[in-house]
């Protein structure tokens, strides 16, 4: 990526500032790996057709070109990185090559066969993984392992990540500052080990600095609403835990990120495995929710007041959103739908909207009814297919993640 000068300066304080700058991962040869033997374990609910999926992850880029925003690709970001970094080589491989999984030995053999890779090499194999099939033959490895002798061939000597389209719930940007989250599934955790080697070493983020640093306990950035500035909303369900969303709490306010933290339950199902699969912003003072919850949606209210930290509620979340947020109300856009249609727009990402800019998002062009109730309460809609992205759960919110934003007053 070339380092030019951009007009804009990294960071986010809310869900609808103007979008600047994103990254996004445009789905690789990790999808390939999924088969109806392993797609319930990597989190996939079928089996996409990878060659679609791309098309329209392109034609989901584009929109975001076209609305004047810098596009990032994370396998971009991940090369250059590795290419760059020797440090950053290093920490990748040895985040990917498990000697627990491997044995010493095959770990060690396949860890310098690793770091003599070309770069985009590397970073391939980090993120599609490899099969004992496709580790390098080298004459002492193939008689003298054991480990390699007892796998089968197709086995995953290193894991894929498919879910690593997903870029929201890795890494999350508040403030100034970018946080490396805690991805809760097994199928998920070395995620984060790539973005923490591109936001440390690739030279557009030098001197970034970072929140959240301890990763306590799960917190992943689906969960995670800028509800406005210094505002955050926090789903506490499936993935980010209760200790998540404290420690996290607490470290925004040390850090003076945040004043009020808001830990909304989400039911734990798969439908709901993410804050942002049920409610996302699409003004300063709106969301689209999921019918079905909107009325039951709580919120604690976490508060930091000198060097002492309330806990209060559970209270109704538009209710604890609004007074946190010093408006008067939250607008709710009812999306009006009988309980039917809703939990079908809903498990189709209805709700999982990303925001361009106050009052215009992008959204999944098959939630059809859901997009005409934003229209009518005003809201733009820039609509994507997402017919084999879906079939990961996830929409445009989750596979975004907004590295810089207007401040709202400049929008
Ligand atoms: N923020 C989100 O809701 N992300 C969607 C993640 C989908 C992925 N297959 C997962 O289960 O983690």
């Amino acid at each position: 990526m070339s380092a030019m000068a951009a007009d804009y300066s990294l960071g986010s304080r809310s869900e609808v500032g103007r979008l600047r700058a994103v990254m996004l991962h445009r789905p690789g040869d990790e999808l390939l790996r999924l088969t109806p033997r392993n797609n319930d374990q990597l989190l996939f609910d079928g089996l996409p057709w990878v060659a679609r999926a791309q098309e329209e992850h392109d034609a989901f880029a584009d929109v975001l070109r076209a609305n004047g925003v810098d596009v990032h690709l994370l396998g971009d970001l991940l090369t250059e990185t590795i290419g760059h970094s020797g440090a950053a080589r290093i920490q990748g491989i040895s985040s990917a090559v498990s000697p627990r999984r491997l044995g010493t030995h095959l770990a060690e053999d396949l860890a310098a066969h690793l770091r003599g890779l070309p770069a985009a090499e590397l970073a391939h194999v980090l993120t599609a993984g490899m099969t004992f099939d496709e580790l390098p033959v080298t004459p002492a490895a193939a008689s003298s392992s054991l480990v390699r002798r007892m796998h089968h061939g197709p086995e995953f000597a290193i894991e894929p990540l498919p879910n690593l389209l997903f870029t929201r719930d890795s890494s999350f940007w508040i403030g100034p500052r970018f946080a490396i989250t805690s991805l809760a599934l097994p199928a998920r955790v070395r995620e984060t080990s790539l973005t923490d080697i591109i936001y440390a070493h690739h030279p557009r983020f030098r001197g970034a600095r970072r929140a959240y640093e301890s990763q306590v306990a799960p917190v992943e950035g689906g969960d995670v609403l800028l509800l406005a500035p210094g505002v955050v909303a926090v789903g506490v369900g499936e993935r980010t835990t209760p200790a998540g969303a404290e420690a996290l709490a607490r470290s925004l306010f040390d850090d003076e990120l945040a004043h009020t933290v808001l830990a909304v339950p989400i039911e734990q199902a798969r439908a709901f495995m993410h804050l942002d699969t049920v409610c996302t912003m699409v003004d300063v003072d709106a969301v689209v929710m999921y019918p079905n919850i909107a009325e039951t949606m709580s919120a604690f209210t976490i508060r930091s007041v000198g060097d002492v930290v309330s806990v209060s509620g559970p209270r109704p979340f538009v209710d604890a959103a609004a007074e946190a947020m010093g408006i008067e109300k939250l607008r709710v856009i009812d999306t009006g739908l009988d309980p039917v249609t809703a939990e079908r727009e809903q498990w189709d990402d209805g709700n999982n909207t990303l925001a361009l800019s106050p009052g215009v998002v992008v959204s999944y062009n098959r939630n059809v009814e859901t997009n005409r109730r934003l229209r009518d309460s005003g809201i733009e809609v820039f609509e994507i297919e997402g017919r084999e992205l879906g079939s990961g759960r996830g929409g445009p919110r989750c596979m975004s993640c907004p590295l810089a934003r207007d401040e709202l007053g400049g929008t």
